[in-house]
């Protein structure tokens, strides 16, 4: 891995970790008391983002102020297994600035259940979410059910059937089960509903990874 962020993985692979690391150290301190008010912060700049139309002046002025920011963030930099974003459990989403936020109703081997909210950010046309954004959502919190059912997983596959239009701005109910488990493979179901209408239903395979494995 090259880059800016790179190196990181290949560290935890020769560790024997597997592909997402178990091991990590889960506190919630790392990114300071603050940090949920940073992400939230950072989510609502990615709403404006989308939907503002700025001067020239204006746009040059966030350019500048953007770019002061950056050189501070870059400053603090870590790999990705410490990083907040992302592992920090107790923030919506895990603070995980891509996906849209959720917070978990229910969480168990059999399954979960998530509250979430698209946004601005997530627009895919005429006040509908992204088609991607759904299957976004779908996967992490089908992985996350996959791994408190089995451990640590991939996705194989995915299949998203897109029953109704998903609206933004709305609370939304997300469940995922498991359906059967064979050997190192879970195969599991879920549902994004608004209220009583169905929005998305999905079937996804899930594959334990062995140990060490990326
Ligand atoms: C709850 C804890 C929270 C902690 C939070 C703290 C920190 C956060 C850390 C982690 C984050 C936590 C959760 C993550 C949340 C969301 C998860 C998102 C998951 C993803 O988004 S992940 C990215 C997309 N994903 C890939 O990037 C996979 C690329 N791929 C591969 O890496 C390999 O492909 C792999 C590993 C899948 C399998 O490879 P492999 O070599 O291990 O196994 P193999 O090929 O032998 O397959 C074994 C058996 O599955 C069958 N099989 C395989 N593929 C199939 C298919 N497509 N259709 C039908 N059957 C299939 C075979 O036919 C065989 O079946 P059989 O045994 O019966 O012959």
């Amino acid at each position: 891995m090259t880059g800016e962020f790179g190196g990181a993985l290949p560290a935890a692979v020769e560790e024997g970790v597997g592909g997402f690391r178990t091991t990590i150290e889960n506190t919630t301190e790392r990114g300071g008391v603050n940090y949920g008010e940073f992400i939230e912060e950072v989510r609502t700049f990615m709403d404006r983002a989308r939907a503002a139309c700025p001067t020239t002046e204006l746009n040059d002025d966030i350019l500048s102020r953007l770019r002061a920011i950056n050189d501070l963030l870059k400053g603090v930099t870590i790999d990705e297994w410490y990083a907040p974003s992302g592992t920090r459990t107790d923030l919506p989403a895990r603070g995980n600035i891509m996906l849209p936020p959720y917070t978990f109703l229910d969480q168990g081997a059999d399954g979960v259940v998530a509250t979430l909210r698209f946004r601005r950010f997530h627009l895919g046309g005429n006040s509908a979410v992204h088609g991607g954004y759904v299957g976004l959502a779908v996967d992490e919190v089908m992985g996350l059910a996959a791994g408190l059912a089995r451990g640590i997983t991939r996705t194989a596959y995915l299949t998203i059937n897109y029953r109704s239009v998903t609206p933004l701005d709305t609370d939304l109910e997300l469940k995922a089960w498991v359906d059967r488990t064979e050997g190192r493979k879970t195969f599991l179901r879920a549902t994004l509903s608004d209220g009583d209408r169905v929005c998305a239903d999905a079937e996804a395979l899930f594959i334990l990874l062995n140990p060490g494995q990326r």
